[in-house]
């Protein structure tokens, strides 16, 4: 193979990403000449409104991958947090590098944690998974939306909008920025979201000769933690768009997953782990799932569903 383009959005993030597995393959194969195709979301343009309310599941995906099947590129990097755990027609997620670090980062200019934050503090945090955890944690606390990319986010934090923020710790790491990072909210803090860190290569299913370039990036803990977190996550039916956690832990031959629903007010909040052997992480996922809706976890997003 001589040319190869990788189609990614165009956020900040997004484009360090894709140029980081671009790299990876130009490490190995020198001679591969690579280019990034950068595209401008729905979900990049409109920055006013929470992302649970321009809705849809795939939000960041769908249009990056429309290049893949327009033929105007050849694979797309994707961050898997924002893959829908059903891939369409012809397209397959070929590989999963390496997961980054999987938590959230408690961001903030005069505080050290979040249990050292006064009594109704302003957090802000684009995520609903995020905000029923802090809820849970600190009913007192005052959540306010923050989108944008990290750079604005911080920005805003800067600027006294908000006493703390709290986003995904592996962009910062990506992107090298530990400003005002002053905690890492582990899972026993906040359950991370599912596949959160990890990237996911997207190819059409019939390409062999990208497939064949991707095979090095294979990381086999990296692969099954994705299959029983998204296992979870597609038994739920649930996007990133709502209050779900999901998150595995392997050691050895036994994995552990544990996985979180709540209502948005954090008063029903359904909390469940498995610990199994590693050939089982794909049915752990969908028996975790079924036992936190059967645990009142269907009504819980039923409503949510008809809220919006
Ligand atoms: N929903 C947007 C999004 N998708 C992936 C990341 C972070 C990087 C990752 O999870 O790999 C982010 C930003 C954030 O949640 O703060």
């Amino acid at each position: 193979m001589k040319k190869l383009t990788i189609a990614t959005r165009s956020s900040q993030l997004a484009v360090w990403q894709a140029d980081f597995i671009k790299n990876e393959i130009n490490k190995k194969y020198p001679d591969v000449t690579i280019e990034l195709k950068k595209i401008k979301t729905k979900g990049d343009k409109i920055l006013d409104t929470p992302l649970a309310k321009i809705g849809g599941k795939g939000l960041f995906v769908k249009e990056v991958e429309n290049a893949l099947y327009e033929r105007k590129a050849d694979i797309a990097v994707h961050s898997m947090k924002d893959v829908p755990s059903e891939m369409p027609e012809g397209m397959e997620l070929f590989v999963t590098p390496k997961r980054e670090t999987p938590y959230d980062a408690f961001l903030s200019i005069n505080y050290n944690s979040i249990d050292e934050l006064p009594r109704g503090a302003v957090v802000g945090t684009s995520s609903l998974r995020r905000m029923v955890q802090i809820r849970k944690r600190r009913p007192d606390l005052k959540i306010e939306n923050l989108r944008g990319n990290i750079n604005t986010r911080i920005k805003k934090l800067e600027d006294g909008m908000y006493d703390a923020i709290v986003l995904a710790k592996a962009g910062l790491v990506r992107v090298g920025f530990f400003q005002h990072l002053k905690q890492t909210l582990t899972e026993d803090i906040m359950i991370p979201a599912v596949c959160q860190g990890t990237l996911g290569i997207e190819v059409r299913e019939d390409d062999m000769e990208s497939k064949e370039l991707l095979k090095f990036f294979y990381d086999e803990e990296t692969y099954i933690r994705t299959k029983a977190e998204r296992a979870f996550l597609k038994t739920l039916e649930g996007g990133c768009q709502v209050p779900i956690a999901g998150y595995s832990i392997l050691n050895g031959s036994k994995l552990k997953l544990m996985g979180m629903v709540s209502s948005l007010d954090a008063k029903e909040y359904i909390y469940r782990e498995v610990e199994d052997s590693v050939e089982n992480a794909e049915s752990m996922g969908i028996s975790l799932a079924k036992e936190i809706l059967n645990a009142g976890g269907r009504e819980i997003l039923a409503n949510i569903y008809h809220e919006e």
